[in-house]
C-alpha cells in the first residue's frame, strides 16, 4: 500500500469533484492511502507537488484540473506550463499521474471528468500507481 498526495487546482467545483471521484476510486481498487491538496490553478500543481515530494511523506503524485480556453493565448500558456512542469518533475524521478483537462469547452471537460464515461481523474491515477510500480521495480 502506497500514499498517494492528490493535488488540484479547484477552478470548476463540479469537474473537479468527477475528477477527483475517479481518481479516488481507482486508488481505492489498489487499496492505497491519499489525502488531496487544493491550489489555486493548474500552474500551481507542478510547485506544489516539488514541495510536497520535498517532505517525502508521499510514494506518488495525482495531478487534478480543468483549463478551459478562453479569450486570450492564456490557455496555452496554462495548458502547456502546467503539463511542461509535471513532466520535468516525472522525469526527475517523481511518480506522477497528469490528470489535468485542456479542453476547449464544458462540454468536452464533463465527458472527460465523468468516471462513467472517459474517467480521466481514474485514469491519472493509474498511471501515477504505474509509474511507482516502475520507480520501484528499477529501485529509482
Ligand atoms: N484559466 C484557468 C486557470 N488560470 C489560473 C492559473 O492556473 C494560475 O492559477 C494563475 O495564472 C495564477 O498563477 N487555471 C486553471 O486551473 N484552469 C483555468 O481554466
Ligand atoms: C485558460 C484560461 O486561462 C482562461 O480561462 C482565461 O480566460 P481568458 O483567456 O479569456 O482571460
Amino acid at each position: 500500500m502506497a500514499k498517494f498526495l492528490i493535488v488540484e487546482a479547484r477552478f470548476y467545483d463540479h469537474l473537479n469533484d468527477l475528477l477527483i471521484e475517479g481518481a479516488k476510486a481507482a486508488l481505492d481498487e489498489q487499496g492505497h492511502r491519499y489525502e488531496v491538496v487544493t491550489v489555486p490553478g493548474a500552474l500551481e500543481i507542478p510547485g506544489a507537488v516539488a514541495m510536497a515530494a520535498e517532505t517525502g511523506r508521499y510514494d506518488g503524485f495525482v495531478a487534478i484540473g480543468v483549463v478551459i480556453r478562453g479569450e486570450t493565448y492564456h490557455f496555452e500558456v496554462v495548458s502547456n506550463e502546467s503539463a511542461r512542469g509535471l513532466m520535468a518533475l516525472s522525469m526527475d524521478g517523481i511518480a506522477i499521474g497528469n490528470g489535468i483537462l485542456t479542453v476547449e469547452n464544458e462540454e468536452q471537460a464533463l465527458v472527460r471528468a465523468r468516471p462513467d464515461q472517459k474517467d480521466k481523474g481514474g485514469e491519472a491515477a493509474k498511471a501515477a500507481i504505474a509509474m511507482l510500480a516502475l520507480r520501484d521495480r528499477f529501485g529509482a
